[in-house]
């Protein structure tokens, strides 16, 4: 169900998807000010409470500006618009949203955004690897987009070539890329390699439920 920036409540809603997007047009920064919603205070009390949150792009950028994940979003390395089908390789196959991939397994997934390098002080970036918190790592390039070969393992200039993360629990993860643009072959990439995060989700709840 969807909910309405301007309200303090969940409902009854068990996980919370922070879609992608422009929320207040990029001002200041690319999710900057979505954080201040009154709904985002009810989000990050429950996500610390252990509520499965996935951040898909715009909703990542609002995830590092509440400080529910590390780090931050800058521009584009090229400082152009990136959308294309990217190849990523999943690191961290346990968290909430991922145990129905493989660690290792490429996926390709549309990536479309201006603000997509990840950057951190080396310090969180070393945390981050340590603790297995890189969930997503860009793979390398899928198409001839005419970026030259240097930005074809990080699209964007992430650092380490971060495309997603979790937090210390794996209940909230955020990334650039669109799973849900991969989830049928009639849209998107034509792929089904975003379904997974989906049938995770469901499977963390079906048997959770049965447990
Ligand atoms: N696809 C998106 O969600 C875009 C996110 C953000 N507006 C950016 O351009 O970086």
């Amino acid at each position: 169900m969807p909910l309405w920036h301007k309200d303090r409540s969940l409902g009854q809603v068990d996980a919370v998807v922070l879609p992608g997007g422009f929320s207040y047009g990029d001002y200041l920064r690319a999710g900057s000010i979505s954080r201040f919603s009154p709904v985002m205070g009810t989000v990050v009390e429950r996500a610390r409470e252990g509520m499965p949150v996935l951040g898909i792009c715009n909703g990542f950028q609002v995830l590092t500006e509440a400080h529910l994940l590390p780090g931050a979003m800058l521009g584009n390395e090229h400082l152009h618009f990136i959308c294309r089908d990217q190849k990523l390789r999943v690191e961290n196959a346990g968290t909430a949203w991922t145990t129905d991939y493989e660690a290792g397994q490429e996926i390709h997934i549309p990536l479309k955004n201006m603000d997509g390098r990840y950057v951190a002080d080396e310090r969180t970036l070393d945390m981050l690897e340590a603790e297995g918190r890189v969930v997503f790592r860009y793979a390398g390039d899928d198409d001839s987009t005419g970026y030259p070969p240097t930005e074809q393992a990080s699209p964007n200039g992430s650092l380490r070539r971060i495309a997603g993360i979790c937090n210390a629990e794996g209940n909230v993860v955020g990334l650039m890329p669109h799973p849900e643009h991969a989830t049928d072959p009639l849209v998107g990439t034509g792929r089904t390699d975003g379904l997974p995060f989906f049938t995770s989700i469901l499977r963390t709840f079906v048997e959770g439920a049965a447990a």
